[in-house]
């Protein structure tokens, strides 16, 4: 969808922000760029729109060579969000919003219309806000109606240069994960500047890691986080690298142990020769239809009565597919040396603290060799 070849920004005063520039964005895909100040993320990006002309190597926006398009064609084509928002003062939100239809000849209710339902998908109530003044809002709110501004018109590619850059990181944290929803729906081709990594692993299909003028590395989050390509993208990608994959790395079903299983209605006793057979400390406890109840300890099954009776209620779950991290949160929420991971309400497995080190381990290995996680073995965490 959006390509690169070879491509070089000289400035008249000799600085070469960028340096025989190639890659790709598929269509529907995220790529965040990511770098130290002054690497040359803006001048790729403003490349896109052609509010800055290439020196040389060409530019291709849905196979069409960006050079030949009028620019004023091409950046209906695009949508784009700053930093610093750059809403109209004087115009209200709902009329901040339908700018760009409005610009491109729509009827004012139609463009309205567009607009309201803009404002809804970035989480802004338009029956609230609508009729608001820019500084009636949060800094976070401005930057929701930013990103609702850049989709109204509908163009298959936004450019995001620090988007979320001007909030505190709690709202930060808001508008991402709002962002990925929508993301999820309007599956845009997106290139999201930051000089944040944080939010490059957290948001990115693929990062592009910046080094002065030129990528070192472009690739998943996770084989970023798990197999830097050059010294200086673990320089900067930090040393805590490990603990940032963790929020990159899903939750399979092949990750979890498979504790013994009891269920509400069963005798205590019975369970508790079942356990100790096993040489089990625990159960987790199911209801009828399956689903988690909690846990019982073996040592409490002594009391006799059913497992109803004695069993503890487990309310912290994670679904699969979540994040590690996610996981990880919980348990020392909870305290707990597991957590119970479920597809739908369906009891899986639960997560340990060794299963969760395997499961990284793995995805470290498997970005190594380009292969699925299910495909590397790995027999034990004492191995490693
Ligand atoms: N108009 C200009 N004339 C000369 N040099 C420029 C111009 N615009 C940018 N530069 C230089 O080009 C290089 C790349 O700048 P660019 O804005 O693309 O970096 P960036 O990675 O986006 O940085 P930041 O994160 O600080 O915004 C820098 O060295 C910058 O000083």
């Amino acid at each position: 969808m959006i390509r690169f070849e070879q491509v070089t920004k000289r400035y008249p005063d000799g600085t070469t922000a960028v340096d025989g520039l190639s890659f790709e964005v598929a269509e529907g895909e995220l790529v965040t760029l990511v770098g130290p100040s002054g690497c040359g993320k803006t001048t790729t990006m403003m490349m896109v729109n052609r509010l800055i002309e290439p020196t040389s190597g060409r530019i291709f926006v849905n196979g069409e060579d960006i050079a030949a398009v009028d620019p004023v064609r091409l950046r209906r084509r695009i949508g784009y969000v700053i930093q610093q928002v750059g809403l109209f003062p004087h115009r209200t939100i709902l009329d901040n919003t339908a700018t760009v239809p409005s610009l491109i000849g729509w009827k004012k209710p139609k463009a309205r219309a567009r607009a309201a339902e803009l404002l809804g998908l970035v989480g802004l109530d338009p029956k609230t806000y609508g009729a608001r003044y820019p500084d009636q809002l949060s800094g976070g709110q401005r930057q929701r109606v930013g990103v609702a501004r850049a989709l109204a018109a509908d163009p298959p590619v936004l450019l995001m240069d620090e988007p979320f850059g001007a909030v505190d990181p709690v709202v930060r944290e808001q508008l991402q994960d709002e962002f990925l929803r929508m993301q999820e729906a309007v599956r845009k081709t997106v290139l999201l500047v930051t000089h944040d990594i944080e939010e490059a692993v957290r948001l990115g299909d693929r990062i592009a890691v910046y080094g002065q003028g030129r990528i070192e590395q472009f690739d998943t989050p996770g084989a970023v986080l798990g197999t830097p390509a050059t010294p200086y993208v673990a320089e900067f990608v930090g040393a805590d690298r490990g603990l940032k994959r963790l929020s990159v790395t899903e939750i399979e079903a092949d990750d979890l142990e498979q504790p013994p299983i009891a269920r509400l209605d069963e005798a205590a006793e019975r369970t508790a020769a079942r356990l100790n057979a096993e040489g089990a400390r625990w159960a987790v406890v199911l209801d009828a239809g399956g689903d988690l109840h909690g846990w019982v300890g073996v040592d409490e099954l002594g009391a006799g009565g059913a497992v109803r009776d004695l069993a503890h209620r487990m309310n912290s779950w994670v679904p699969v597919g979540a994040p590690l991290k996610e996981a990880f949160g919980v348990m020392l929420q909870h305290d707990a040396g597991w957590v119970a991971v479920l597809d739908g309400a369906r009891f899986l497995g639960v997560l340990t603290p060794a299963k969760l080190h395997e499961a990284l381990r793995r995805s470290v290995d498997a970005d190594a060799l380009g292969v699925p996680r299910g495909q590397v073995s790995f027999d034990s965490v004492a191995d490693a």
